[in-house]
Parts: structure tokens; sequence; C-alpha cells
């Protein structure tokens, strides 16, 4: 965990500021990055948020590699238009393959060769893999990369009206997730772009930061963040996509209607035929008629998530992980390693917290107390347990909640109830 004492000057926005601080993530080249040990936990408490609520919802786990063949994106016509994003190259033998930039085309070729039957539909699969885009301009660290970790779900119905209902599931699925990280996240109605369809929806956190704008009502602001939102709440209020605002629209009040700065954490796509039609993805309906089946994708940047929850939940100290996400649910911080009952309260406490499955750090180096303060509100682990001489004596434990900044004395004792 390489932290740094001082700003990095490359990075122009806090949550790169605070991911190379924390010695989260290194540069290896322009957007690729190595993810260092801190910084892998946070994308790995993630992914676990993320595939809890796919399989909720039904939706398969399976992986696509990084590497496609040229061939799947000429049949399904988009490798002259999808553009400069796209990296090409030539393998030993001549073939032309290129870094996945998405997933469309190659898992309509899985399902045409394995699903011929409506009997076998609807069906929902997904993947979690490193995604390469070409960005002209990359920035604000992991936030807009060229290689970048994806979540992205495919749906499979045997006609519109089930690809609507595997949508709405899908759409219900991505609040719960995002809910379930901490974040307040605004779906708005967006473009398809190059992926394809008419419906769209992408869903965003407000920041200051964030490369996107939305307008929505203002009464996102004030729904309750204890429950994810439902389908009638969402469903009645306007949010939309910058390219989605209709300035001259008369079905709203100016002063109803905010716009923020804002980053977008994930975004789906009914895309109906389009791959299934070129890729001949066809089913038996149940009066043995070959139909195209009726797609779409859902996509979750997970790589982005770990700068956008940052950029979400931090403060002029350092990072403010939400529970489920942080790397480290408790840090230890032992002020004084050469007096034996410090060593042994935090001995104690960090064997009791991992056989209890609780995520800690231990910091037993040799810094001064000062530094360890620093440290620790940088990182960010919601619970700091602080192990002084003066107070250790006799067996109390200040135990710091980093979110509030409460600092109460508890008997080592009674420490562990906080966590159980
Ligand atoms: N350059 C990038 N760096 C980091 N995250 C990105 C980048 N480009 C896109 N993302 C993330 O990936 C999510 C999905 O990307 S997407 O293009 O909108 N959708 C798709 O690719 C569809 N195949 C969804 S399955 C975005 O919402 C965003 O959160």
């Amino acid at each position: 965990m390489p932290v740094l004492k001082e700003v990095p000057a490359e990075a122009q926005v806090i949550s790169h500021r605070l991911m190379l601080r924390s010695g989260m993530i290194r540069q290896q080249a322009s957007g690729v990055y190595s993810w260092l040990p801190f910084g892998l936990r946070a994308l790995q408490n993630i992914i676990k948020v993320i595939t809890r609520n796919m399989s909720k919802v039904g939706s398969l786990e399976m992986l696509m590699p990084c590497i496609q063949p040229a061939s799947l994106w000429l049949e399904s016509g988009r490798f002259e238009n999808y553009g400069k994003e796209m990296l090409k190259f030539q393998d030993r033998h001549d073939n032309t393959l290129l870094f996945g930039p998405t997933n469309e085309d190659m898992i309509t070729d899985v399902f045409r060769h394995n699903i011929q039957s409506y009997k076998d539909l609807p069906k929902n699969l997904y993947h979690i893999q490193w995604k390469f885009r070409d960005e002209i301009r990359p920035r604000f660290g992991v936030m807009r990369a060229r290689e970048f970790l994806m979540k992205d779900a495919y749906s499979f119905d045997i006609d519109q009206a089930g690809a609507h209902k595997s949508y709405n599931q899908m759409y219900l699925a991505y609040l719960q997730t995002f809910h379930d990280m901490g974040l307040h996240v605004i779906p708005v109605v967006a473009d398809s772009g190059v992926i394809g369809g008419d419906l769209s929806h992408e869903f965003h956190i407000l920041a200051e930061h964030g490369e996107s704008t939305i307008f929505y009502d203002k009464r996102f602001l004030h729904l309750s963040a204890s429950k994810s939102l439902n389908m009638e709440e969402v469903g009645s209020l306007y949010a939309v996509a910058e390219e989605k605002h209709d300035f001259n629209n008369g079905n709203f009040l100016e002063d109803e209607i905010a716009s923020s700065k804002s980053i977008e954490i994930g975004h789906i796509f009914y895309i109906g035929t389009k791959y299934s039609k070129a890729m001949k993805a066809v089913v038996n309906d149940s009066n043995g008629n070959l139909v195209p089946v009726e797609m779409c994708s859902y996509g979750i940047g997970i790589s982005r998530l770990v700068a956008a929850i940052i950029e979400a939940n931090h403060d002029e100290k350092g990072i403010i992980w939400p529970s489920s996400v942080a790397p480290f649910t408790v840090s230890i911080l032992n002020l004084n390693m050469s007096d034996d009952k410090c060593n042994e309260l935090s001995k104690i406490l960090y064997d009791q917290l991992l056989a209890s499955d609780v995520s800690v750090l231990y910091d037993d180096t040799e810094e001064r107390a000062g530094s360890k303060f620093a440290t620790h509100d940088l990182i960010g682990s919601p619970y700091q347990l602080i192990i002084g001489s003066k107070k250790g004596a006799s067996d109390i434990v200040e135990v710091k909640n980093r979110k509030t900044g409460k600092i109460e004395e508890l008997d080592i004792n009674l420490v562990m109830k906080l966590f159980l």
C-alpha cells in the first residue's frame, strides 16, 4: 500500500488524487492501469455486490475472451463503423483480431450455437471482463480509461413483450445493485449510440467532476436513501441524459428540473433483433416458425465505479468507503509498538476480527500516531480501532467512525459486538 503524502500533479479530480495517494492504482500507459492490492480489494468487493444481484435476477455468469475475431463484427455489420476506439491487430497467421470493446456480437454467436428453441427462453447471461476502447483522451484516472472492467449482461426473449419484461427486471436489479453500494443513483432516459436499439437508460450519480450532465426532477433528491427506488417513483419523474433533454419541453416548469454534472456508472439497452437478424440467432417459436430472438444488453462500469464511489464518498482527509465495498472494514492503529499491552490488545482484536470474517488491516508500522491517523483517514476504512498506552493499560480501546468522526471509548470485550 504505497501511501503518498503529496498530491500527484497529474491528477485533476479528487478520486484520481485519492486513488494515487492511497496506493490503489499505478498507470502503466495512457488509460491503462495496474491495480495494486488495496485497489484490487475495492474492485473485488464491487464485483461481489454485482454478482449477488445478478444471480438474484437469474442472470447466469459465464466468461467470454478479451480477444475477438473480426469475423463476428463483420457478420454483425459493425466492424467498419465502430470507429477508432476499436483496437485491431493481426495474429501470426494474418487473421484480424480485436480487443473487445463490448460483446453483443460474440454473445449472439454463443447463443446461436447453443439455443434453438423458445422453450429455453428467456435466457440472461453475463460476464465480467476487461474491455479496451482506444479513447482519444483518457482522463481522470480509471474514470475514463482505455482498458477497463465491465460487467456486461445480455438477455434473450422470444418476443418484444418478453424483452421489455427482462429490461424492467434488470432496471430494478440495477437500482438495487447501486443502492447496495451506498450510491444515490438517478436512472435517466438515454440514447443507444453504437450499441443500437431505441430504448435505453443510463444510471448516473451526481458528482461535481463528472463528465456527464443530466436533467432531472428535483424530487429525485428527496427520495428516501434507505431503500432502492421503485418503478412507480422512478417511472413518474423526469430524468434524461443531456442529449435527450428537450430544452423547449412544456411538460415541466423550469424550477422543477435540476441539471448536474454526473458520472455514468451503468447503461442498459433494448436492442431487439439487430444482432440476431444479422447473425441468424433464431429459435423455433411455439408454432414451429424460426424467429430471431429479442435481445437487451446491460453494462456496468466496474473499474469506473471505484472512482465514482470515491467521488461520492470523501472529505478533505480522504476516502470514506461505504461498508459494502470498503477494502478493509476495520483499521487497527497500534500507537505504541514497544508497549507489550498495546501489542497484546491489538493482536486479540486482530485475531477476533479475522475469525469473524471482518476484513481488518493491522497498522503495526513504526510510524508515529499523527501519521497513522492521517493514513487511515486517507484510506477510509469505515472503523478505526485506536490502541494507545494510557487507555490500553485499562483495556480501553478508542473506536472511531470514519464517516461521523465520532470516537467512543469501549472496553476491549465490547468492541466485537460492533461487527457481529
Ligand atoms: N472508457 C471507459 N472507462 C471506464 N468505464 C467505461 C468506459 N467506457 C464505458 N465505461 C463504463 O461501461 C459502462 C457500459 O458501457 S456502455 O458502452 O455504455 N455499454 C456497453 O458497452 C454495452 N455492451 C452494455 S452490455 C458505462 O456505463 C460506463 O460506466
